[in-house]
């Protein structure tokens, strides 16, 4: 696996984007429902897949996650650090990679504007199956949970961010198409989505 100076650039552009939309809410104390801080992580890692495809975008995320562990403060609340491992959170971090990587394989076999939102909707299912079922079983088994936590209750925090989820992963469905027709099927774009 050779990367380009391209690739290596694209990767690092959206291990920053993923920081930006982590932080870009945590200002904002009262953006947070329950364990659950309202960031913009889930839209980057579903353009990572969209525009980067199933290898490069899952590779971003994964730098991005190891960026994250050793040290610099890419999470939400400008966390990091190895202890990330433990946090409630951890789970949406991990999935990110999921994420990227299922969008991708599916935009590489269908170009079309409607596969483009579908890939970014499943890649947000899949985002939330997998963190908020991971954030359930670590305040069941590790983390203070508040009192009263059920798995109901998991689910709740997440109906606050989901609309604008949804809104975000159609949004970049449609705005990812646009950019395969115009630049991403050109020049040395063309080869982000080569499957090796
Ligand atoms: O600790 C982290 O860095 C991860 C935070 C995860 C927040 C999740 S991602 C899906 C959902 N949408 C949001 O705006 N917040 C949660």
């Amino acid at each position: 696996m050779k990367l380009r100076a391209l690739d290596i650039t694209l990767v690092g552009m959206f291990v920053a984007l993923m920081a930006i939309g982590a932080n870009i809410t945590t200002i904002a104390p009262f953006l947070r429902v329950g364990g659950v801080p309202i960031t913009l992580q889930t839209f980057f890692a579903i353009l990572a897949g969209l525009i980067l495809g199933s290898r490069l975008g899952a590779i971003a995320m994964l730098v991005y996650m190891l960026v994250g562990m050793v040290g610099a403060p890419v999470f939400a609340d400008f966390y990091g650090g190895l202890s990330i491992i433990i946090r409630p959170t951890f789970g949406f971090i991990v999935s990110y990679i999921f994420v990227a990587f299922i969008i991708g394989r599916v935009v590489e076999r269908k170009k079309t504007v409607a596969a483009f939102i579908i890939a970014a909707v499943i890649g947000m299912a899949v985002n939330y199956l997998l963190g908020t079922n991971w954030m359930y079983f670590a305040y069941k088994i590790w983390a203070a949970a508040p009192s009263g936590f059920t798995y109901k209750m998991a689910w709740l925090w997440m109906v606050p961010p989901l609309p604008k989820d949804l809104i975000l992963a159609i949004f970049a469905g449609m705005m990812a198409h646009r950019l395969e027709k115009t630049v991403l099927s050109k020049g040395q774009f063309k080869q982000l989505k080569r499957v090796s």
